[in-house]
C-alpha cells in the first residue's frame, strides 16, 4: 500500500493516532502551522468574496420617499404623488407617478371671492395624500403647490387677491403632518423649462445606461425631445437649439444634467391656452354678431350656447376688445365650417411684426425648431378625442379631412354618440383640434406631423406636465454630474473577483498537497 494516496475521505477526516518519531513529529509541526497559515487565508479570501459579491449585488430594501405636488392650472387643480426608491434617487427615470387626484371645482383662481372655500376644495386630495403615504414618511414627504397662468391672469388683475389665494393654501398646508414647500405662482418660463425636463426624464433621454448598467457618456445620450404644453389660459414651447441667441432675447436657460449641457429655447404664449383662445376669438366676433346671435363656424351645426357679453370680455386676456357692447345676452350658433374656423383662429395670432431675425406670431423670436416634439396637456386631449395621434394619421391631408368631416357632424349626433364624455370639452374638441392644428402650423411643426408625438402618461404611468420636473428640480434629484450607480465600476468588480477566485483555488490546492505529504509523517 506504500506510495499510494489515501481514499479521498482520509485527506480530511481520519486523525493521526500515533506519532513515529521526532523528527517526523517538527514536520508535523510546521506542517501543520502552514496549513493553519493557508486555512487563514482561505477563510480571509472567503470573506472577502463574499463581501464583494454581496456588496455589488445587495438587494436593495424597499425604502420608498414620496413626493406630492399640486398643479393649479386655470380650469381646473390636480394633485400628483410621485414616488421613489431612496437609494436610486439619482439614477435617471426612477421617479414616477403612484397616484394622482383631480380637484372637484374650477380653477383655483375663481376663489378670490371665496376664499373660506378653500379648504373644503383641496382637503379631499389632501385626505388621498394622507392615507396613500405611510404615516412615518409624512413628515419627510415634500409638498408643493404651482400655479399657472389662471393665476398669472389674476395677479395682472389683482395682485392682492392673487397672495390671498396663496396664504389660504399655505395655512390649510402648513396645518398637515407634510414637509411643506410653498405655495407660489410659476413663471411661464419655469412652466415650459420643467415641462421638457419632466418628459426628457422620464424618456430616458437625459441619460442612458448601457448594458452593463454604467452611465453613457455625452456623444452617446439619445437627443432630446422638445415640449409642448397646452392649457387651458399659456401656451409652451421648449427644445434644445444649436442656434446661437442674442442675450437680448432672454428666451433661452442652460442646463447641465448628468454631466451634459443643454441650451434650452422656451416661451410661454399668456391669453393663447385653448381657453383663453376661444373666449378672445368670441370676444372678437361678437362686435360683428347680429342683435342676439353670433354664428359660430367652430362649434357643430345645431349647437347653441347664450353667453353674457360682459363674460366675454371679463379676462384680461379679452379686455381690450371691449368698447362698444352693452351687456346682454348673446346666442352662439354652431355653423360646423373647419375652414372657416380656421381663418377666424389665424386672426388670434400676431404676424405684422419682428425685431428679430424670425418671429413665429407675436413679435416673439423663435429660433428653428430641431427634432422630434412630445405635445401634452391640452393637445393630447383634442387629438386624442379626434383619434388624430401622429402614430394613427400619418399626414397632415387627412387629418384635415377627418376634421372637416368632424366639425360639420350635426351637434344633436356628437352629443348622442358621446354621452358620457364632458358637454364643455365634447362641445369644444372642434374648436380645440382647429385651434391645436393652427399653433402648430404656426410653429412651423405641421410640416413634419410624425415628428410631433402626442403624449399623456409616459411609460402608462406618469403625467406629461411641468409638475415632476418642478419637483425633481427642488429636491436636487437630477444631478449636475453623472453619479457612480454601483460601489466598484465593473471593469474592478470582475478584477477583484478573478484574483479572489484564483487565490481561494491556490489556497484549497496548495493545502490539500500539504495536508497529504503531513499524513504520510503520521503514518
Ligand atoms: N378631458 C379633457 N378633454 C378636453 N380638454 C380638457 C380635458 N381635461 C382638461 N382639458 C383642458 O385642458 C386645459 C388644461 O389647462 P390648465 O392646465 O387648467 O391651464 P393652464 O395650464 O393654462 O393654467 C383646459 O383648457 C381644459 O379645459
Ligand atoms: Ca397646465
Amino acid at each position: 500500500m506504500e506510495g499510494m494516496m489515501p481514499p479521498f475521505h482520509f485527506l480530511f477526516f481520519s486523525k493521526p493516532s500515533v506519532y513515529i518519531d521526532q523528527n517526523s513529529s517538527v514536520k508535523t509541526f510546521f506542517s501543520r502551522n502552514g496549513i493553519l497559515i493557508l486555512g487563514f487565508i482561505f477563510i480571509l479570501s472567503l470573506i472577502a468574496l463574499i463581501a464583494v459579491g454581496l456588496a455589488q449585488n445587495k438587494k436593495l430594501p424597499d425604502n420608498f420617499k414620496y413626493g406630492i405636488v399640486f398643479d393649479a392650472g386655470s380650469s381646473h387643480t390636480s394633485m400628483y404623488i410621485y414616488k421613489w426608491s431612496a437609494e436610486k434617487m439619482n439614477d435617471t427615470g426612477l421617479v414616477y407617478e403612484t397616484a394622482s387626484c383631480e380637484v372637484k371645482g374650477p380653477g383655483i383662481s375663481s376663489y378670490a371671492s371665496n376664499l373660506q372655500d378653500i379648504p373644503v376644495y383641496l382637503s379631499k386630495c389632501m385626505g388621498k395624500a394622507k392615507d396613500l403615504i405611510p404615516k412615518y414618511k409624512h413628515q419627510d414627504t415634500p409638498l408643493y403647490l404651482g400655479a399657472t397662468a389662471g393665476m398669472r391672469l389674476l395677479r395682472m388683475e389683482n395682485e392682492e387677491l392673487a397672495k390671498m389665494i396663496l396664504s389660504a393654501v399655505t395655512s390649510l398646508f402648513n396645518s398637515y403632518p407634510f414637509n411643506f414647500q410653498g405655495a407660489r405662482i410659476i413663471s411661464g418660463f419655469e412652466e415650459g423649462a420643467y415641462g421638457w425636463i419632466t418628459i426628457n426624464y422620464l424618456l430616458g433621454k437625459l441619460e442612458k445606461h448601457n448594458w452593463k448598467n454604467q452611465f453613457l457618456r455625452e456623444n452617446e445620450t439619445q437627443d432630446t425631445y422638445g415640449a409642448l404644453d397646452l392649457g387651458g389660459a399659456s401656451t409652451q414651447i421648449t427644445f434644445v437649439t444649436s442656434t446661437q441667441i442674442s442675450k437680448q432675447f432672454k428666451k433661452t436657460t442652460q442646463f447641465r444634467l448628468y454631466g451634459k449641457n443643454y441650451t434650452v429655447y422656451t416661451y410661454s404664449y399668456l391669453c393663447h391656452g385653448v381657453d383663453q383662445a376661444l373666449l378672445r376669438k368670441l370676444a372678437l366676433n361678437a362686435k360683428d354678431a347680429s342683435p342676439g346671435a353670433l354664428m359660430e363656424p367652430c362649434f357643430h351645426p345645431g349647437y347653441e350656447r347664450t353667453v353674457l357679453t360682459s363674460s366675454l370680455f371679463s379676462s384680461v386676456c379679452t379686455k381690450i376688445y371691449k368698447n362698444w357692447i352693452s351687456s346682454r345676452n348673446l346666442t352662439i350658433q354652431g355653423t360646423g365650417n373647419f375652414q372657416k374656423c380656421k381663418e377666424s383662429i389665424t386672426e388670434l395670432f400676431q404676424n405684422n411684426y419682428c425685431n428679430a431675425s424670425y418671429c413665429t406670431f407675436d413679435m416673439i423670436y423663435r429660433p428653428p425648431t430641431e427634432g422630434h416634439f412630445g405635445a401634452f396637456s391640452a393637445y393630447y386631449y383634442a387629438m386624442d378625442f379626434l383619434n388624430l395621434t401622429s402614430d394613427k394619421v400619418s399626414s397632415l391631408d387627412m387629418v384635415t379631412h377627418k376634421m372637416e368631416e368632424f366639425c360639420s357632424t350635426p351637434w344633436s349626433v356628437v352629443n348622442t354618440a358621446f354621452p358620457q364624455v364632458k358637454e364643455k370639452y365634447l362641445s369644444e374638441y372642434c374648436f380645440s383640434g382647429t385651434y391645436v392644428l393652427t399653433l402648430l402650423q404656426k410653429y412651423n411643426l405641421t410640416e413634419y406631423w410624425t415628428q410631433v408625438e402626442f403624449m399623456d402618461k409616459i411609460n402608462n404611468k406618469t403625467e406629461a406636465g411641468w409638475t415632476l420636473g418642478y419637483m425633481l428640480n427642488l429636491t436636487n434629484m437630477i444631478p449636475a454630474e453623472l453619479p457612480q450607480s454601483k460601489p466598484f465600476s465593473h471593469p474592478t468588480y470582475i478584477s477583484l473577483m478573478v484574483i479572489f477566485s484564483l487565490l481561494l483555488a491556490i489556497v484549497f490546492i496548495l493545502g490539500s498537497v500539504m495536508f497529504q505529504k503531513s499524513s504520510y509523517f503520521w503514518k
